[in-house]
């Protein structure tokens, strides 16, 4: 595969930048690979793995002369590297995030970029419950989206450029407006994620008080939830403070449902969780028929004539 940038410039090397490096590594895609993170620990795993070609001391070194930069560290700790990094930018470079939040990534970087480079954020939907530069591995974005949020007035051929990027590491890319992709993420992935870890620690409360076994014998859902909840704190304390309103949004909205499947359980009114179930299956069965859950197994054909 053709090579994209002359020199990526990753900083923060934990799960999805080292990721990337693996996967930009596999593909060809990058001249050269430098990467950098906070602390000395870090930087010297990272060394020791060997996925970047050098990693530095400092976010200013690390970008000089690099025709993309990625910022890859928790959304609290974007602005400060901007700041720091802004004035030392090349000429017309695609700077570049993968936080899970976009609204304030862009109002947190934005400001402190030059003129004279592209900011394109963006967003891969992929990870896992493990976090750090040993956690990374090529595969992580392959048949997953990344979302990229460009401003209206991008340039499109560095939105192009970072579109080969991904589509390069396996990723399949859209791009999004950036409210909407803090509404969709807020459904699809924040709200969930605070129902796993509120649902692993009632159950660990549970086990404390009646000292039986719940986490020990724990079916298949819910150790995902387990699986979840172990996701680096840090990280999600970060989401939820820069997403506050459409988590507050959707956690009401959740609350509301949740309330009436209670009371339907309390006043034993077993049409409404009846239909209620009757129309999740639904939604899920659509999802399948329409191609876009391939790890699932085809509940769509189940009763169909073949
Ligand atoms: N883990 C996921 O599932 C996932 C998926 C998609 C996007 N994201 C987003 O990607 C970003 C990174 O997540 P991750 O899972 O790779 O995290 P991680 O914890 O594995 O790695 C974060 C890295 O950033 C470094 N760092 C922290 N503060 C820094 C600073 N001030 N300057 C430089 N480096 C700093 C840490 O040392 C670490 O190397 C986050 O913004 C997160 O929202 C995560
Ligand atoms: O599989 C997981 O561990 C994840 O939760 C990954 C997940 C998600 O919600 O899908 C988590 C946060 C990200 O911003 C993107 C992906």
């Amino acid at each position: 595969m053709a090579r994209i940038y002359e020199r990526v410039a990753l900083i923060g090397l934990g799960l999805i930048a080292s990721s990337m490096a693996h996967a930009m590594r596999r593909g060809g895609l990058a001249g050269e690979i430098v990467g950098t993170a906070r602390s000395v620990e870090t930087r010297e795993i990272a060394s020791e793995i060997g996925f970047c070609d050098r990693v530095v001391d400092s976010a200013t070194e690390a970008v000089q002369g690099a025709d993309l930069v990625v910022l890859a560290m928790p959304i609290g700790a974007m602005e400060p590297v901007a700041l720091e990094i802004g004035p030392h930018l090349a000429k017309g470079a695609t700077i570049t995030d993968v936080g899970s939040v976009k609204r304030a990534v862009v109002e947190a970087v934005g400001p402190h970029l030059p003129d004279h480079v592209d900011f394109i954020p963006g967003h891969p939907l992929a990870g896992t419950e493990h976090s750090g530069p040993r956690s990374g591995f090529a595969e992580l974005f392959e048949n997953r989206f990344t979302i990229l949020v460009p401003d209206e007035n991008a340039n499109t051929e560095a939105v192009a450029r970072l579109t080969r990027l991904w589509e390069g590491m396996g990723a399949k890319v859209e791009t999004m407006e950036v409210d909407h992709h803090d509404l969709v993420l807020a459904v699809t992935s924040h709200t969930p994620h605070l129902i796993a870890y509120t649902m692993v620690g009632v159950a660990d409360d549970l086990r404390r008080v009646t000292d039986s076994e719940v986490i020990k014998y724990s079916a298949a859902g819910f150790r995902d939830f387990t699986r979840i909840a172990a996701s680096d704190p840090t990280m999600w304390r970060d989401v939820f403070l820069n997403n506050k309103e459409a988590t507050l949004e959707i956690l009401g909205r959740f609350t509301e449902e949740l309330f009436a499947l209670q009371r339907a359980i309390r006043t034993g009114d077993g049409d409404h969780l009846f239909d209620y179930f009757t129309h999740t299956r639904a939604i899920r069965r659509g999802i399948i028929e329409a191609g876009q859950d391939t790890d699932a197994p085809d509940f769509g054909r189940i009763g169909k004539k073949s």
